[in-house]
């Protein structure tokens, strides 16, 4: 799989180098490339922004730069897919992930400032490409950065050969079955006077595995029930209801 980060700020990306996903591009499982807006800028100070149209604080991305950034990395690439990091995007969840994982080519644009003006979009999706204006939670950041660092991992450990034992994939929060992570215990058994649960030391798998069930059901109705509101509650058996 291949995917292009395009920012005014390439160093950001750097953490991209470590851990997993920079072992993944060692391995050529990922082919990462990270680029500089600025240099697909035409004038002496390599402008990438201007005033608003409509007035207002702040600057906007010219869409010149960016159309000439995006031409170029997604080149004639029919499969591209331009993923553009927004406040006002919808919620990049964990389906998105596995969708992105299946795919070839990722294009990812980091705004800055006030955003990019809006016919870059609209342009590619004009073109039939597949645009999609993500966000990674309702808080505001200065720029698209960090979302990218947040997607790029999410869909890069999820790349078949980057995680030792893909097995560690399956049980995992806001996997198939919707739920939060239950907790989790190691050694030592007591620790500052506190003990772990009693079924996680009966070698009892039904039963360790239903307290597990019974703590991720709890959690997720107390920290997230609109989670709750999405289960596929005919999965779920009377006993689970009980809580
Ligand atoms: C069309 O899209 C754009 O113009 C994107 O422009 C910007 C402007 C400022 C900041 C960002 C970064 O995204 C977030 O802040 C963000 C994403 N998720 N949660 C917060 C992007």
């Amino acid at each position: 799989m291949r995917i292009d980060v395009v920012s005014i700020f390439p160093d950001y990306l750097a953490a991209l180098d470590l851990s997993l996903v920079g072992k993944a591009r060692r391995s050529g499982l990922l082919d990462l490339r990270v680029h500089d807006l600025r240099d697909w800028t035409a004038d002496r100070h390599r402008t990438v922004d201007d005033t608003p149209f409509g007035g207002g604080a702040g600057m906007v991305m010219r869409p010149d730069v960016w159309g000439a950034a995006i031409d170029s990395v997604l080149g004639d690439d029919p499969e591209g897919h331009l993923v553009i990091p927004t406040p006002s995007g919808e919620v990049f969840t964990q389906r998105h992930a596995e969708a992105f994982a299946t795919e070839t080519h990722l294009v990812v644009a980091c705004g800055r400032y006030e955003g990019i003006d809006a016919r870059v979009a609209e342009r590619y999706r004009a073109a039939g490409r597949r645009v999609s204006e993500l966000s990674i939670g309702d808080y505001v950041l200065n720029g698209g950065e960090v979302a990218a660092l947040v997607m790029v991992e999410a869909v890069g450990r999820l790349l078949p050969g980057v995680v030792g034992n893909p097995e560690s994939l399956v049980e995992e929060s806001h996997g198939a079955a919707g739920l939060l992570e239950y907790p989790v215990y190691t050694k030592p058994p007591a620790w500052e006077g506190l003990e772990i649960p009693e079924v996680l030391l009966s070698g009892h798998h039904a039963k360790i595995d239903r307290w597990r069930r019974d703590r991720a059901l709890e959690r997720t109705a107390a920290r997230r029930p609109d989670m709750v509101a999405a289960l596929d509650v005919a999965g779920l058996d009377k006993h689970d209801l009980r809580l």
